[in-house]
């Protein structure tokens, strides 16, 4: 109902501008032109058509939303969902990708759109200049006047240069323009998808943008190419085109060029409608090709495993069914071209073509008012009137064959705003964390909702303190309802419990990766906690860069810390023969994740954790893949360096280390409480011996029951 009130209003208000100007029409139909007054009708009419699709399309969107009922997605792009159109929203989406990209008049980008408008002109000036000249050479040699002949093929050459300096001009321009363009939105799309965590957000919390890494590098370099582009091709006809209407109209009366006009928009409109969605059509083929490089980049990252398995067919399949899909796309979009194409082509030139040479003869048929009443027209007065105005209808024609053929340009640049502008839009969702993330519950979602709705609150304290803390997947399942305790500096806590009952959870939302959905999470700063989780992350850069990532080599030397001071960490972690490794030692690069193996890659990342000395450390199975010696090493210094520390571990091995226990029972529920390892320690192996003696109950059963028989 909404809806509805609040379009009609400017359908009604469109109405009333129509008959006030009906009025004032008649009522000074001395001093209002004819033309003057059809030109603004249609434009009225036009914005009523306008109104009228408009409404229906919003009517459309709020059916399909309530019909939806909530805000879950179903998984797919969120570019792949949006109808892509020239709606308000297309152009509200280009103003802020234009504000983005030429940031003010005083910018480079301005000064360079100015530059390039300018050798628009120019060529447009000359180009009616050559045309004059053309006509000249023709008179010179009609007459055989074989002087003036040589002469403006002289003038004819002396303008070529001014010519092609000018179209090279425009060239280097449009690059110029596409470059500058890429550059601003890179580095605004750089700044957003690199701060507040949103890179994490995008491919963890949020289900909308497949694949940042393609729009990033591929879809904005596109969206830049394609505004480039579309300026030059549009400029120069639309100028083209008032120089010639403007020149027509005043020789065939501003009626014929209105009424030519109105049938011309009338089947500009018939050719629209029948313009299949090339916008949508290049966003899907834009998301494909994410899809299939995604894939490809994939199969390198996991190349090792993918061999061990002997993964390739499966693989093949995969990338095959992927590249099939893509072409298949693209295929039908060329089929559309196709008929697109000759439909196109019949109208701009046929059926323009007729219309315009009607528009020709209305001089010849009909007596125009400035012509003299009575007055008699020669055959030559004709011949060169119908000539003159064919020539500037040529102009004309073609330039708006043009504009039109720049229609489906148009619908391709709003592909490419749409891809570009959604991702824009999810950065500024997540920022503000707004997630839409397909919601899979199966445990009681109306509770789940409730607990989802909820905000939390964040203190930064000393000490860590979880109060009434749910832990909730970004797939909406509740892990824990509720979950509290406390932990002092100096006290190692160690949790456990079954695989994905939301250990590592509890440290993203500690992390701040994850939303706090309710309670209070007291906590240091994020400078203060350590991260080091089972596959450390290993950046590109020199060997040095890998003990003190994400530190700079100038941070680490505003620090004072000396590469002999680093060299004695890895000695600890018996990790000093890695300097030697390279001729370069220190400053060495490699593919270190591929270099190091993965219990090195582990000692590696202890050596990063000596090396920041943090409050706090988050140690997510990181010992998994080195020796009982090893571990012993890297604990005993972490506590000596003071670090407290927070073990997610199944070993029993690392119990020792640890003050206090969290255990989740993968219910939702657990239990926190002191940890004396060496009690704990005897009671689990009684367990176990208990649980190999009932193991043998049966086994004893049936062997007395074999004796009693006996
Ligand atoms: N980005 C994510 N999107 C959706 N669900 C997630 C995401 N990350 C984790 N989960 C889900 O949250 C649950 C808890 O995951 P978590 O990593 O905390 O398990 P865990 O207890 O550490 O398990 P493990 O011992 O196997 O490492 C799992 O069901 C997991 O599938």
């Amino acid at each position: 109902m909404a809806v509805q009130s609040k379009l009609v209003l400017p359908d009604r208000s469109i109405k009333s501008a129509i008959a006030q100007l009906t009025n004032l029409y008649i009522s000074n139909r001395t001093r209002i032109s004819r033309a003057v007054y059809l030109t603004l009708l249609l434009a009225l009419v036009n914005r009523v058509r306008h109104a009228i699709s408009e409404q229906k399309a919003a009517s459309a969107r709020e059916q399909a939303k309530r019909r939806s009922g909530t805000t879950s997605s179903d998984g797919t792009d969120a570019t792949a969902k949006k109808k892509v159109e020239l709606n308000r929203e297309f152009f509200r989406s280009l103003l802020r990708l234009l504000r983005i990209v030429v940031p003010s008049w005083q910018s480079k980008e301005s000064r360079l759109l100015l530059s390039h408008s300018v050798f628009l002109v120019i060529r447009t000036l000359i180009s009616l200049k050559v045309a004059e000249m053309d006509g000249a050479i023709v008179k010179a040699l009609v007459k055989g006047n074989g002087r003036e002949f040589l002469l403006r093929i002289f003038w004819w050459m002396l303008i070529a240069m001014p010519a092609t300096f000018t179209n090279s001009m425009l060239s280097y321009h449009q690059a110029e323009l596409s470059l500058k363009y890429r550059t601003r939105l890179t580095q605004y799309i750089h700044d957003k998808y690199l701060s507040q965590l949103t890179f994490y957000g995008i491919s963890a919390l949020d289900d909308r943008i497949k694949n940042p890494d393609q729009l990033i590098s591929v879809d904005v370099a596109k969206f830049s190419n394609s505004l480039a582009e579309l300026y030059s091709n549009l400029a120069k006809p639309i100028l083209d085109m008032t120089i010639y209407t403007y020149s027509l109209s005043k020789s065939v009366g501003g009626e014929g060029v209105v009424f030519m006009s109105l049938l011309v928009q009338l089947s500009a409109n018939v050719m629209r409608a029948l313009t299949p969605p090339f916008g949508k059509y290049v966003a899907d083929e834009a998301r494909l090709e994410g899809e299939f490089r995604f894939q490809h980049s994939r199969l390198i990252d996991h190349g090792e495993e993918v061999a061990l398995y002997s993964g390739h067919e499966a693989e093949k399949d995969t990338l095959d069914k992927g590249y099939f899909t893509l072409i298949k796309h693209v295929n039908y979009i060329l089929r559309r071209r196709f008929y697109h194409g000759v439909m196109e082509d019949f109208v701009i030139k046929y059926f323009w073509g007729a219309l315009g040479l009607l528009l020709c003869s209305v001089p010849v048929f009909f007596k125009l008012p400035g012509q003299l009443a009575g007055g008699v027209v020669s055959m030559g007065d004709r011949t060169e009137t119908f000539v003159t105005n064919r020539r500037m209808l040529l102009g004309a024609s073609d330039a708006f064959g043009r504009v039109m053929f720049s229609y489906r340009e148009v619908m391709e640049l709003a592909g490419y705003t749409s891809r570009v502008a959604s991702l824009l839009e999810v950065m500024d969702d997540i920022q503000a964390g707004h997630f839409e993330k397909k919601l899979v519950s199966s445990s009681g979602t109306e509770d789940n909702a409730a607990v989802l709705a909820g905000r939390g609150t964040v203190v930064e304290s000393k000490d860590i303190q979880f109060l009434d803390v749910p832990i909730i997947s970004p797939n909406g399942d509740v892990l824990v309802r509720a979950l509290s305790f406390t932990l002092r500096q100096g006290d190692h806590l160690l949790v456990v419990g079954p695989n994905g009952c939301g250990k590592s959870s509890l440290f993203r939302i500690l992390g701040g990766l994850w939303p706090v959905y309710g309670g209070t999470v007291h906590k240091p700063p994020f400078s203060d906690i350590f991260y080091i989780p089972q596959r450390p992350y290993l950046s590109r850069g020199s060997l040095r860069q890998q003990i003190t990532y994400p530190d700079s080599l100038r941070t680490v030397r505003a620090r004072g810390v000396t590469d002999a001071q680093l060299l004695d960490m890895l000695k600890i972690l018996g990790l000093e023969h890695l300097v030697d490794l390279y001729p370069e030692g220190w400053d060495a690069e490699a593919e270190w994740r591929d270099v190091l193996s993965g219990g090195l890659q582990q000692r590696v990342a202890m050596a990063r954790l000596f090396y920041h000395k943090p409050r706090y450390a988050i140690l997510d199975e990181c010992t998994s893949s080195v020796t009982l010696e090893t571990e012993k090493v890297m604990y005993d210094n972490a506590k000596a360096l003071g670090i407290t520390l927070m073990t997610v571990s199944h070993r029993r091995s690392l119990w020792k280390y640890h003050s206090k226990i969290l255990q989740f029972d993968g219910q939702g529920n657990y239990i926190f409480t002191q940890l004396d390892a060496e009690k704990r320690l005897k009671l689990e192996d009684e367990k176990e011996d208990l649980d190999v003696l009932l193991r043998q109950v049966p086994e004893i059963e049936r062997r007395i029951g074999e004796l009693t028989a006996e």
